[in-house]
């Protein structure tokens, strides 16, 4: 359905759980995080049920995160479920990737389509300082599983952090020359652990481009499936592909598609904007699927035209990324 802006709202990013076996440090703190219990968090069912609701007022694309969703029990099923909604044409996963290989097959069996993975560099110890914890293997052995599967197009996320891993920007260029992989480059953007946050750190995603442009030629490319706002390049000789992904210096807001389901039922409009519905609540209470779909509609009624991350994230927008959903 269209929201007040005039976009055309088709996607819903659901998170299964606000737990992770990673500390990102951009993203949560080491310690003290309090996790939700099993029972204050949607059931699978609870959440096709949603997924059926929202099917019925025009979502179309589904992408489950987190969190790390794959830590959830079950997510093959949850899959399978939404697979069966018949308006729900896309089903997308987003995870750090350590724990997909040994589920990888039956994730495909069940209707996953595709998968982006969470890397933000390629040296080993680089990757357990920024995790704190991960061990680059297995996301690399998730990747190449998810090739060997062929589930294309298999999308990198790295968020590009100045001082950190900008030197790493041309070796995941390689990447998607060697591979049939596309990498995106994302804007360090305000909002998680903040205590990692710094306004330097961030590059916008045309200084990464012209960086990249010094040696290689990059053409627009338009055919890459996704429903995110990457703006995406070809690369001379290259398998896959190389995509931008700029919410701070030129944000997407505008072609906004999405709406957002927490693992606790909060239904957001916005990552920036900190109202959401308690849908869990609604269902709790026996609410029936028209009940449930006018509070999808107020949801998306009530999406603002915008972010204003430029400005920070706001004192008193206490959530975390992981714990809205990334
Ligand atoms: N500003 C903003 N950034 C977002 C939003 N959703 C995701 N991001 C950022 O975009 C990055 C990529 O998100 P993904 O989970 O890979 O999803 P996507 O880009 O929609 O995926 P595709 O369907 O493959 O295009 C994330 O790492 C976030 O940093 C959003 O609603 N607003
Ligand atoms: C919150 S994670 C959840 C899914 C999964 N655990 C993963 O890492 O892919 C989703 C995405 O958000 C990105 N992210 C988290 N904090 C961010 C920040 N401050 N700026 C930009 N991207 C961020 C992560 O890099 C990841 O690609
Ligand atoms: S970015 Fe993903 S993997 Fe890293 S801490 Fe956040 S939820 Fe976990
Ligand atoms: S910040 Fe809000 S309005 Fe902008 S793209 Fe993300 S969800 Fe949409």
């Amino acid at each position: 359905m269209l929201d007040k802006h005039e976009r055309n709202i088709n996607y819903m990013r659901i998170s299964l759980t606000d737990r992770c076996n990673l500390r990102c440090r951009y993203c949560m703190p080491e310690t003290g995080v309090d996790n939700l219990t099993h029972y204050s968090i949607l059931s699978l069912e609870e959440m096709a049920r949603l997924v059926r609701i929202a099917s019925e007022l025009g979502i179309q694309k589904i992408r489950l995160t987190g969190g790390e969703p794959l830590v959830r029990r079950n997510v093959p099923q949850l899959i399978s479920y939404i697979a069966q909604i018949p308006r729900i044409d896309d089903i997308a996963l987003t995870t750090n990737g350590t724990l997909f290989a040994a589920l990888a097959e039956e994730l495909k069996t069940a209707g996953l389509n595709r998968i982006n993975f969470s890397l933000d560099s390629l040296v080993p110890e680089k990757f357990k300082y920024i995790t704190r914890r991960g061990d680059l293997s297995k996301v690399k052995e998730a990747i190449f599983k998810a090739l060997e599967l062929d589930m294309h197009p298999v999308k990198i996320n790295m968020v590009v952090i100045r001082g950190f891993n900008d030197d790493e920007i041309i070796d995941f260029v390689e990447l998607a020359r060697k591979y049939p992989l596309h990498v995106r480059f994302i804007e360090f953007m305000p909002v998680g652990d903040l205590l990692f946050w710094k306004k330097d750190r961030m590059m916008p995603a045309q200084d990464i481009k012209a960086y990249i442009e010094e040696s290689y030629v990059l053409t627009p490319q338009k055919n890459i499936l996704g429903n995110g706002p990457a703006r995406y390049y070809s690369l001379e000789g290259g398998e896959g592909s190389l995509g931008f992904i700029s919410p701070m210096s030129n944000h997407f807001c505008g072609e906004c598609n999405r709406i957002r389901l927490t693992a606790e039922g909060g239904l957001r409009g916005c990552l920036y904007d900190k109202r959401e519905v308690n849908l869990k609540t609604a269902l709790k209470n026996g609410s029936s699927d028209e009940e449930i779909k006018e509070l999808f509609i107020w949801a998306i009624k009530a999406k603002p035209a915008r972010h204003h991350m430029n400005n920070g994230w706001g004192e008193e927008n206490k959530r975390k990324m992981y714990q809205i959903g990334g």
